[in-house]
């Protein structure tokens, strides 16, 4: 439990963002599966990413991790082996996932669970293709919820076209079709993020795309590495204090190397729809992945209808978007966002109960949610459910609400941002 004051007087200062963590399960999964030596710097080390580790370890590789650096000693797909323990994801959904996809295409065992979360969060969607491909997969209701068995090997390509934009589901089975017999190819309703066709093309993988966005590859092609990857800072995890310098009265901050690939920058389109106040410095384009500094001042802001393809470039940055739309002048209206209810909560109901605690006026919808503003908020006891999104959201939300406001569960915010209430506290003081 986290006791916040309330109505902070203008958020000043400059913070370096935490290591993308989406980029950072990857550097380690990949790395695993390529042969040499992978150097990993500003590796975010939350509870997700530390769960990565900690399966790869058990499937038999050595990986050092010191705070934000680690090291892979990848011996290829061979020095995966079959695993005594049962692998556990923890509360990540990407570990998950990923790691279906290249279980299957393993001639090894696996088990795999994790935490109340995730016993929830529906595994079908990697299953039922894993399974056209060749994997035998077992698992509660047919394979959908952990825990989760996997035979792997012997798989064929697949060209598959996803119901839904999910870079898990795309990533579970290009890593799969790595270890497939032929050409696998995945499609999608709107793009989702695409770091696992960028990290696959450093280790010297040939991933095509076509026009339309389908994503292709041929099977057997091998990682090699003796690679330095340095992630740059997690936009998710920037969102908040992006939104918390436009609400917060008087603030202007800098929140250094944020991560821009513009499969997830949708935040930073609707802050400046919304009347944000952003600029750009130290821009870096030329490696696999492009960031900059961003510095964010207070402004007056107005509501915005967000939908279609720019869902899937802002689904984590829903909860915050929408605290930040109780502030705006007007109506917001989020739709096309059913994949909010199958994440560590279900979003649309853990948002909209905790900023109706908070005074919002706030109502979900089917697909997402409508916000009217501007509220003045006022201090409560919110709860995180376990959710590290929805425990940042609230925590954003005491800097503006009048009196104090009580968070339970404020331990979830490890998952992804173990420093975020240190960084709070540093720019609260200027
Ligand atoms: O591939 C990834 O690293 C992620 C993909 C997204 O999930 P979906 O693939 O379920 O949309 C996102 O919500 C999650 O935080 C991380
Ligand atoms: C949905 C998330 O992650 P995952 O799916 O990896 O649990 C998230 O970080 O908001």
């Amino acid at each position: 439990m986290k006791k916040l004051t309330g109505t902070a007087s203008g958020l000043k200062g400059t913070i370096q963002i935490p290591g993308d963590k989406s980029i950072s399960h990857r550097s380690v999964m990949f790395g695993s599966m390529a042969k040499g030596k992978t150097t990993v710097e500003n590796f975010l080390p939350g509870d997700d990413c530390l769960s990565t580790i900690s399966c790869f370890s058990k499937l038999g590789v050595k990986i050092e991790q010191n705070g934000s650096n680690v090291t892979v000693y990848g011996n290829g797909l061979k020095g995966l082996r079959e695993s005594s323990e049962i692998l556990d994801v923890g509360n990540s959904g990407t570990t998950a996932r990923l790691m279906m996809g290249i279980l299957s295409g393993l001639p090894i065992h696996s088990v795999l669970i994790g935490d109340e979360s995730i016993a929830k969060r529906p595994m079908k969607r990697v299953t039922v293709p894993l399974r056209d491909m060749g994997a035998r997969i077992q698992g509660n209701q047919d394979g959908n919820f952990t825990p989760i068995s996997i035979q792997g090997g012997g798989l064929r390509g697949l060209d598959y076209v996803s119901p839904v934009a999910s870079a898990q589901v795309k990533s579970a089975i290009l890593l799969a079709g790595l270890q497939a017999e032929g050409v696998t190819s995945v499609s999608e309703p709107f793009k989702s993020r695409d770091h696992t066709e960028r990290m696959l093309r450093a280790f010297g993988v040939e991933v095509k795309e076509e026009e339309g966005g389908k994503v292709s590859l041929v099977g057997g092609q091998k990682l090699v590495s003796d690679l330095h990857i340095v992630v740059p800072g997690d936009i998710s995890s920037a969102a908040f204090f992006l939104v918390a310098g436009a609400i917060v009265p008087g603030s202007r901050i800098t929140l250094e190397r944020v991560g821009l690939n513009p499969t997830r920058t949708g935040i930073l389109e609707v802050l400046k729809n919304m009347g944000a106040s952003l600029s750009y410095s130290n821009v870096i384009e030329d490696g696999p992945e492009p960031y900059a500094d961003i510095t964010v001042e207070s402004s007056d802001l107005k509501g915005v209808e967000i939908g279609g393809d720019i869902i899937p470039r802002l689904i984590d940055e829903v909860p915050i978007i929408a605290l930040m739309a109780t502030q705006a002048e007007g109506t917001t209206v989020i739709k096309d966002a059913e994949e909010l209810k199958v994440k560590e909560t279900n979003r649309i109901d853990t948002v909209v109960n905790e900023l109706k605690k908070l005074g919002a006026d706030i109502e979900a919808t089917e697909d997402g949610m409508i916000i009217k503003g501007k509220i003045r908020l006022h201090g409560c006891t919110l709860d995180s459910y376990g959710d590290h999104r929805i425990g940042m959201m609230g925590a954003v939300a005491s800097l503006i609400a009048e009196g104090e406001t009580v968070l339970q569960n404020d331990k979830a915010i490890n998952v992804s941002y173990p420093s975020f209430f240190e960084h709070m506290e540093s720019l609260r003081r200027g």
